[in-house]
C-alpha cells in the first residue's frame, strides 16, 4: 500500500478531501496469526495505525512512531478489507498507539456489528470507550526510555516526553476496570521486575476489578530472532520465578521481523 510520511508527532495530520467520513491513518493491513499473549496462534487479521505519543527505543514498528508513514484510508474501507480475509474472526487494532485517534472507536464499532472479536494492543497511557473484546495493555517501563544512548534516531531528545507520559496508573485502571484485560510487559532484564511489582500493586489498589498473576504477562524484547534468542529464556525463567505469566512471540519465531507478519 502507497505511504506518505506524516507531519506530526502523534501522527494525526488529516486527511485530504478524497476520503469522506471518518479515517485512519494505516501503516499496514495484514492477515497473521497472533503471535503474542492469551490469544497467541489465532488467525487475525491486523490493522496497523500509524502515530504514537510514545517513543519506545525499541519500537518494533519504528514507521508508526519515530518515522510514521501511512495511508488515509476511511473507516468503511478498513472493514472491507478486513471482511476480504474470509477466514478470520479476530481483528487486532494496533499501531503506533491505536487511541490516540478518535475513529478506532468508528473502527471498532463496525467490526463488532459484523461480529468480530476485537483486541486492542495500547501502551495503556489513553481511554477509549469502545466495543473492545480484550484490551491488550503494554504500559512501558523506565527501560523503554529512549536516552541519548539508545535513541534510534536523534540524541535522547524524546526522552523527557517519554518519561513523562509514559505511565499512568489512573488510565490503566478504567482499562482493567472497563475491559477484559492482559497486562503484556516487554522485559529487557531481572531489573525491570521491582518495577512490575510495583505497578502491578499500584494497579490493584487502584481498580476496582481484580488483576490476576495469569493476567500479567512477561514478554521478551526482542524485534528479530537473534535479540529473542538472547532474552527470551531469561524472561521465561523470571515468569517461573515470580508467578507471572510467560509470552512467547511467536510472529518473531516465525517470520523474524518480516513486515505483514
Ligand atoms: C508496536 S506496539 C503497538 C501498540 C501500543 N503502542 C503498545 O506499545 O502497546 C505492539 C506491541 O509490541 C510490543 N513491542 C514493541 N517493540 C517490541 C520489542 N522490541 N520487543 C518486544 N515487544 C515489543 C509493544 O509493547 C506492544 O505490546
Ligand atoms: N503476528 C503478530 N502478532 C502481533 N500481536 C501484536 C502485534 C502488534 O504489533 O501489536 C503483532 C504483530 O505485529 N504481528
Ligand atoms: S508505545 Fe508502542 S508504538 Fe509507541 S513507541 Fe512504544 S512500542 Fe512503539
Ligand atoms: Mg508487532
Amino acid at each position: 500500500m502507497p505511504v506518505r510520511a506524516t507531519e506530526t508527532e502523534a501522527g494525526e495530520a488529516s486527511p485530504g478531501d478524497d476520503v469522506e467520513g471518518p479515517a485512519l491513518p494505516v501503516n499496514e493491513l495484514f492477515y497473521s496469526l497472533q503471535g503474542e499473549g492469551k490469544l497467541a496462534g489465532v488467525p487475525t487479521v491486523f490493522v496497523r495505525t500509524s502515530g504514537c505519543n510514545l517513543r519506545c527505543w525499541f519500537c518494533d514498528s519504528y514507521h508508526t512512531s519515530w518515522e510514521p508513514t501511512h495511508d488515509w484510508l476511511a473507516v468503511e474501507d478498513v472493514v472491507e478489507e478486513v471482511a476480504s480475509h474470509d477466514d478470520a474472526e479476530h481483528v487486532v487494532l494496533t499501531g503506533g498507539e491505536p487511541f490516540v485517534h478518535d475513529a478506532s472507536v468508528d473502527l471498532l464499532e463496525r467490526l463488532d456489528a459484523r461480529g468480530y472479536h476485537t483486541t486492542v494492543e495500547t501502551n495503556g497511557t489513553i481511554f477509549r470507550d469502545a466495543p473492545v473484546d480484550l484490551a491488550s495493555v503494554s504500559p512501558k517501563l523506565a527501560s523503554s526510555t529512549p536516552t541519548p544512548e539508545r535513541d534510534p534516531k536523534g540524541e535522547g531528545e524524546w526522552a523527557e516526553k517519554h518519561e513523562s507520559r509514559r505511565l499512568d496508573v489512573d488510565t490503566l485502571a478504567e482499562l482493567v476496570e472497563t475491559y477484559e484485560t492482559q497486562l503484556k510487559f516487554v522485559v529487557t532484564g531481572r531489573e525491570d521486575l521491582d518495577e512490575i511489582d510495583d505497578l502491578v500493586a499500584r494497579v490493584r489498589e487502584t481498580a476496582d476489578a481484580t488483576v490476576a498473576n495469569d493476567d500479567v504477562l512477561l514478554m521478551p524484547e526482542g524485534a528479530t530472532r537473534e535479540s529473542l534468542d538472547e532474552n527470551r529464556e531469561t524472561v521465561a525463567r523470571l515468569a517461573m520465578e515470580y508467578g507471572y505469566r510467560y509470552t512467547p512471540r511467536l510472529h518473531v519465531d516465525l517470520w523474524n521481523d518480516a513486515p505483514g507478519t
